[in-house]
């Protein structure tokens, strides 16, 4: 059987006046029908840049990508826009409508492809209720917790029946028990339409959980590829063994008991946030800005007297300076702090 993507000879070169990147050399992949596969691999592997040449975002340097045996680099733009439409993407950061309601969000690329509004309405209330969020449809994204806004965007990239979804670290912005069913939702989305689902990601309980293949990349290149099970239990390479066997620590998810230890161990804090305040850019900024990573342990939003109000509670680094500035920060971006000091159920 023809695969459904097949990568053939694919290498990228990001050009600037003062250096050239190589960020994809010789890549060479075969994606079947019905596959959930994962790419994974360190920070600046490639990863991303790998994954948006398989919908043209991103035009190879050299070599070819064919979807279903179509090769992208012969298609006229026309030929291109429509073909993009089989594949949908969702990202880390949901990329939702802010202004538009749920329901709007989720009809928005079928109304872009011309479908009557009522049509495409009817439509996207169907997939709220594939993704389990049928009472929301009125609700505007920032009323929904990151969970909810994920299956929101994973609603509207199903609105257009694509035959390839590709996610971009799609919940490595959720907690852990959130990361959990997004993906018990990709599976079940996969199993009933059959869709072909590409994850990136450099959470390797992701991958053990879902994919049922998978390619490890580094600095540009395929260094394994081939069924989970195989790669995870007998990782060949040096990198290999240090991604998937380095990570197996860090899996709390799928342990309990280990979570909770690391809970009790932890520093907390815990911020409050109105709906007006965007808590994502915070934390990310605050990351960079002090150089230093803090755990999201728990994060969900609720609705108070009809007002949504979010909580986020992080593990923050011992250093009592470190949790000075990191406190100032927060407060200086308007969000209400306070220490945890009882464990986080
Ligand atoms: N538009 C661009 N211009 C120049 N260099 C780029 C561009 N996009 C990516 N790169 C470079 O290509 C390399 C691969 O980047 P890419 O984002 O694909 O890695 P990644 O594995 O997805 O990393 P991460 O997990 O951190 O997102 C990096 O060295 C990056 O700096």
């Amino acid at each position: 059987m023809k695969p459904v993507i097949e990568v053939k000879n694919v290498s990228k070169i990001f050009k600037s006046k003062t250096s050239n990147v190589e960020a994809l050399k010789d890549i060479n992949l075969e994606i079947q029908k019905g596959e959930i596969f994962g790419i994974i691999g360190m920070s600046g592997a490639g990863k991303s840049t790998l994954v948006r040449c398989l919908n043209y975002l991103e035009k190879p340097s050299e070599g070819s990508v064919l979807i279903e045996g179509e090769d992208l680099g012969k298609l006229t733009e026309k030929e291109l826009r429509k073909k993009r439409t089989e594949i949908s993407m969702i990202f880390q950061h949901f990329n939702l409508l802010m202004q538009k309601k749920v329901i709007d969000n989720i009809a928005f690329p079928l109304i872009i492809q011309g479908v009557k509004k009522r049509e495409a309405r009817k439509r996207a209330e169907q997939l709220l209720e594939t993704v389990g969020l049928s009472d929301k449809a009125n609700a505007y994204p920032v009323q929904l917790s990151g969970g909810q806004k994920q299956r929101v965007a994973i609603a509207r990239a199903l609105a257009v029946n694509p035959k390839i979804l590709l996610c971009d670290e799609a919940t490595s912005a959720l907690d852990p028990q959130t990361t959990e069913s997004i993906l018990e939702l990709l599976q079940e989305i996969n199993y009933k339409y059959g869709i072909t689902i590409v994850i990136i990601t450099h959470e390797m309980a992701v991958v053990r959980k879902i994919c049922t293949h998978v390619a490890i990349v580094e600095k540009g290149r395929i260094i394994e590829q081939g069924t989970m099970v195989d790669i995870f239990n007998h990782p060949k390479s040096k990198k290999a063994r240090e991604l998937i066997i380095g990570q197996k620590e860090e899996e709390t998810w799928t342990g309990e008991r280990r979570l909770k230890e690391r809970l009790e161990q932890t520093d907390k804090i815990r911020i409050v946030f109105s709906e007006n305040s965007a808590f994502e850019p915070v934390i990310a900024n605050m990351v960079l800005k002090f150089g230093t990573p803090v755990n999201i342990l728990k994060a969900d939003t609720k609705n108070v007297g009809g007002v949504a109000k979010g909580e986020m509670i992080l593990g923050i680094p011992q250093d009592k300076n470190i949790q000075i500035n990191i406190k100032n920060y927060l407060l200086d971006c308007g969000l209400e702090i306070e220490e945890v000091m009882e464990d986080v159920e």
